[in-house]
């Protein structure tokens, strides 16, 4: 039995952790087993985020009172600690052995780039492009992810979790990153692949593309390569061996696809990320996330199915997985893919391993026993949105919708509106309608060609189309910095779909409004959303040009 210590703010009697068990399992095993288990969380107990799970904030020790491997690779959160100022402590007393950790409440705030342990050449390279001042998820992302920690890093949509895992890797790789006196060892040998960046779609995997090549700059584009579907897979192929790319971006058809085709060696690849990873664990990429987790950075030779060659292989590379909703299985997951993996958040750094499946804690915010499950799963799945969103529902025939929005876009004066529908033919039609009402609407989804949806998106990014209509294609990581304007013209599956949605406005700190236009018979959906997600969608409606709250709503959310 694993004694279980007490803080003043927790009280969870852990499970016993499961990685070494894991490593007796085949990887093909224990990812399909990671699949199933996703589809089992959303169908069972609708969506979990990483605060609807628990966290141990203490040490753990064994039987006999020596620290255990928790303990042992906190290290690095201890280089942090000293890097930061805590601004809270808990004193922990325990029955004897112990001592304790106050990572949650370490404050990550860096004022500069230049004090998170970056090259000078890329810091350069930041302020060319006016970015000085990290975000807090970067402030503990980079130092840790520096430190050659395998990580997931989780923060609220649109707060630079991008930037978060690309500024360590091109302070590693490529032109821009550490000189040697800048090492603290060796310069590491030149390798053929050193990074593989994978996203859900085309067009997050081009927009990552784009972000590396602002960093690079233009004389140093050639680095970077995008290996996307839908794009001619041969010219890929050319390019891959004409420029020796030192990263590859892409998404995870095409890169299995050359992978197995001979054409694209990563067998000594350094980092391996995965963004929107909890999407990329979806069934439909199964077969694909199988090969490249297999390949990227695994040396060829090993037995994929041994203890020792699977730890081995494990040093191999550096895991760092990346998304603003992290359901268990992604936290499963990472413990079998990495290394003793760390969770980064935007003001804590803690062991992946003190994560529990139950008991949802935020440890953000104060708790007591009495709080119910669901009030803690909401807790949880608010530390997705930017604080600074606000959310409305709407109640509308279903053949006003349209027109509902429209006087929605008016009321607000929006300039950059998304609005999400789920079906193709829908979807269409609203463009039809909103465009014979004299507003500038395009539609965006996956059955227009790759020319077509790049064009549409360009002219939504410069302000020709002011009406964006898509669907789930567009929920994710889509980054339009001006939008302003979220309306669900349908409603979401759920709670972590509802929060990829709304994240499409107020990136980074701005303003943004988030309408969910619903028939009577769906409001008990919404009042289902406020609560799984812990925050008031009050009803309003739309009167002379006003967004007006309904009265009685305004009093029911203020109780939540
Ligand atoms: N330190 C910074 N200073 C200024 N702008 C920044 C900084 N970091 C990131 N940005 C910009 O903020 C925007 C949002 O960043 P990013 O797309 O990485 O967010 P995200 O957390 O990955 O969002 P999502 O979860 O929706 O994918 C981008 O346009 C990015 O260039």
């Amino acid at each position: 039995m694993m004694p279980a210590v007490m803080s003043s703010r927790l009280l969870i009697f852990g499970e016993s952790v499961p990685f070494q068990k894991l490593l007796h399992v085949s990887r093909k095993a224990w990812f399909h087993s990671r699949v199933s288990f996703l589809h089992q969380v959303d169908r069972d107990h609708g969506p979990l985020t990483l605060a609807s799970l628990g966290f141990r904030n203490i040490q753990e020790t064994t039987d006999e009172g020596k620290p255990n491997k928790v303990m042992l690779k906190n290290s690095h959160t201890e280089v942090l600690k000293s890097r930061v100022k805590a601004v809270k402590s808990n004193v922990i007393k325990s029955t004897g052995m112990q001592k304790q950790e106050e990572i949650e409440s370490a404050l990550f705030a860096a004022k500069s780039f230049s004090e998170l342990g970056l090259p000078h050449s890329l810091i350069e390279r930041l302020e060319s492009e006016g970015l000085r001042t990290p975000t807090d998820v970067q402030s503990a992302a980079i130092p840790t992810i520096l430190k050659n920690q395998d990580v997931v890093i989780q923060s609220y949509t649109g707060s630079g979790k991008t930037l978060a895992y690309l500024l360590p890797i091109l302070s590693e790789v490529g032109p821009l990153k550490k000189k040697p006196f800048e090492r603290d060892g060796e310069p590491n040998k030149k390798t053929n692949i050193e990074a593989v960046i994978v996203a859900p779609s085309r067009e997050l995997a081009m927009q990552i593309v784009r972000e590396f090549e602002k960093i690079l700059g233009p004389a140093n584009k050639k680095v970077v390569q995008q290996l996307v579907g839908g794009a001619n897979r041969s010219r890929q192929e050319e390019a891959l061996r004409k420029n020796k790319p030192s990263i590859i971006v892409g998404t995870p058809g095409r890169i299995s696809e050359i992978s197995a085709a001979g054409k694209l060696h990563t067998h000594s690849c350094r980092y391996l990320v995965l963004d929107e990873v909890d999407e990329l664990l979806s069934f439909n990429f199964r077969e694909d996330m199988h090969r490249i987790l297999e390949h990227v950075g695994r040396r060829s030779g090993a037995d994929p199915h041994g203890q020792k060659s699977q730890l081995s292989k494990q040093a191999d590379r550096q895991t760092i997985l990346v998304s603003a909703t992290v359901p268990f299985s992604v936290v499963r997951a990472a413990r079998s893919w990495g290394c003793d993996p760390l969770l980064v958040q935007a003001k804590k750094v803690i062991p992946l391993e003190s994560i529990l499946p139950s008991g949802p804690i935020n440890l953000s915010k104060p708790t007591n026993s009495t709080n119910s499950a669901s009030n803690l799963q909401s807790q949880a799945t608010v530390e997705s949105l930017p604080p600074s969103l606000k959310h409305y529902h709407c109640v509308t025939k279903l053949q006003h919708k349209v027109d509902t929005m429209r006087r929605c876009v008016h009321a607000l004066d929006a300039k950059y509106v998304i609005a999400f529908m789920n079906q193709t033919k829908q979807l269409k039609d609203a463009v039809f309608k909103l465009e014979a009402r004299g507003m500038r609407a395009a539609e965006l989804h996956g059955d227009l060609g790759k020319l077509a949806r790049s064009t549409t998106l360009k002219k939504f990014k410069n302000g020709e189309v002011r009406i964006l209509v898509t669907n789930e294609l567009s929920a994710r990581g889509l980054d339009v910095a001006e939008c302003d304007l979220v309306v669900n013209l349908d409603l979401p599956t759920d709670a972590i779909h509802y929060a990829h949605r709304a994240g499409r406005t107020g990136r980074l700190g701005r303003k943004g409004t988030v309408v969910t236009m619903c028939e009577e018979r769906e409001v008990f959906v919404v009042n289902k959303l406020q609560k799984q997600l812990g925050l008031p969608i009050p009803a309003c409606e739309f009167v002379e040009g006003k967004l007006i709250v309904t009265k009685d709503d305004e009093e029911k959310t203020l109780k939540l």
